[in-house]
């Protein structure tokens, strides 16, 4: 069996947990880890190719994108239009279906394909949402977060000039309101209201109640725990009260790695052009026989 051959592109968080995933997977080989300083390898990258550009390593099918959200398209449009295909987890909800029509036309004229916004939520949650939608097509959906921490939001805090490092916790209101708890810690020469503005007025933050903590170590607070309770009540056909509730507790960086490494199995089958997690389908995702799949999952 010819193997994937899968870059890594960013080593972060979810980087190192797509590692361990490509690690454990038998149709998976790890043709690079891509960085933005290549002279950075630790310990667990000794025996890999770390290099500054995908195009350095040799034969790359797919590249899972583990930057932040905001650099994925940045490296998703050079990447397709290259014939590789791409992964990626972004997270900005509002702007999923523009990332997809941008995507879209790049990777059909290059023949290549993109599974976008791929990771628990958008991803795994976006299925559970749509099935329970169509289970109950009139209805209400809440997708109630944590407490737990958000990598996307930690990203963007720590994108702020200032912030040393940062950790932002969800915290659930119910009804899918959410409370922001951001601790930071601050660079000399800054203050925590300067950075507080601006971690307010970032689209992440800006609909959400949000608190900026100061805090001399975030090490010392930091938990990348997390999980979900989305719950649906709705009408199937005309009959009212049907109600379904999906819960988890999760790591999250492993789960967000997990999902990205069955999306990138499923990029191999696909045709060109640029998708969501709920265009897909889920056997495609899986390592294994597709009749035994079948017979063992349906
Ligand atoms: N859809 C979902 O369910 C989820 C989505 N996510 C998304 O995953 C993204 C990554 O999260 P996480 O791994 O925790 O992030 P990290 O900050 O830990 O890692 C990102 C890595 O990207 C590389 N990088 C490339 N460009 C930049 C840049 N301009 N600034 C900083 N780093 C850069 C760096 O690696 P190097 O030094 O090797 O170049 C960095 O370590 C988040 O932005 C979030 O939106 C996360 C969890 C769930
Ligand atoms: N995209 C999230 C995963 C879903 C949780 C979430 O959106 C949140 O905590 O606000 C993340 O980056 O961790």
């Amino acid at each position: 069996m010819k193997k994937i051959r899968a870059a890594i592109v960013g080593y972060g968080n979810i980087g190192r947990y797509v590692l361990e995933a490509l690690q454990q997977a038998p149709d998976f080989e790890v043709a690079g880890v891509v960085r933005r300083n290549p002279s950075n390898v630790p310990a667990e990258l000794a025996g890999y190719k770390v290099v500054a550009d995908v195009m350095e390593l040799e034969d790359v099918d797919v590249a899972i994108l583990c930057t932040p959200t905001r650099e994925v398209e940045k490296h998703a449009r050079v990447l397709l239009a290259e014939g590789v295909n791409t992964v990626d987890s972004f997270d900005i909800h509002g702007s999923i279906a523009d990332l997809r029509a941008t995507l879209d036309p790049i990777a059909k004229a290059h023949g290549s394909v993109a599974i976008i916004s791929a990771g628990w939520d958008p991803g795994s949650d976006s299925i559970v949402r749509a099935l329970m939608q169509a289970a109950a097509p009139k209805g209400v959906t809440y997708t109630n977060f944590g407490p737990g921490m958000s990598m996307g939001h930690t990203v963007a805090v720590k994108s702020k000039p200032g912030v040393k490092n940062a950790l932002s916790m969800t915290i659930p209101l119910g009804t899918g309101i959410h409370r922001r708890m951001v601790y930071v810690e601050v660079e000399d020469g800054y203050t925590i209201d300067q950075i507080a503005k601006s971690v307010k007025e970032d689209p992440y933050f800006a609909s959400d109640e949000t608190h900026v903590f100061q805090v001399p170590s975030v090490d010392e607070i930091k938990d990348m725990g997390h999980g979900v309770n989305m719950v649906r009540k709705g009408v199937s056909g005309v009959t009212q009260n049907q109600r379904f509730e999906f819960n988890m507790s999760i790591n999250n960086p492993a789960l967000t790695a997990q999902i990205l490494v069955g999306v990138a199995r499923a990029t191999m089958i696909e045709r060109p052009g640029a998708y969501t997690m709920i265009e897909i389908p889920v056997i495609d995702m899986l390592y294994g026989d597709r009749e035994e799949l079948i017979r063992h999952l349906v």
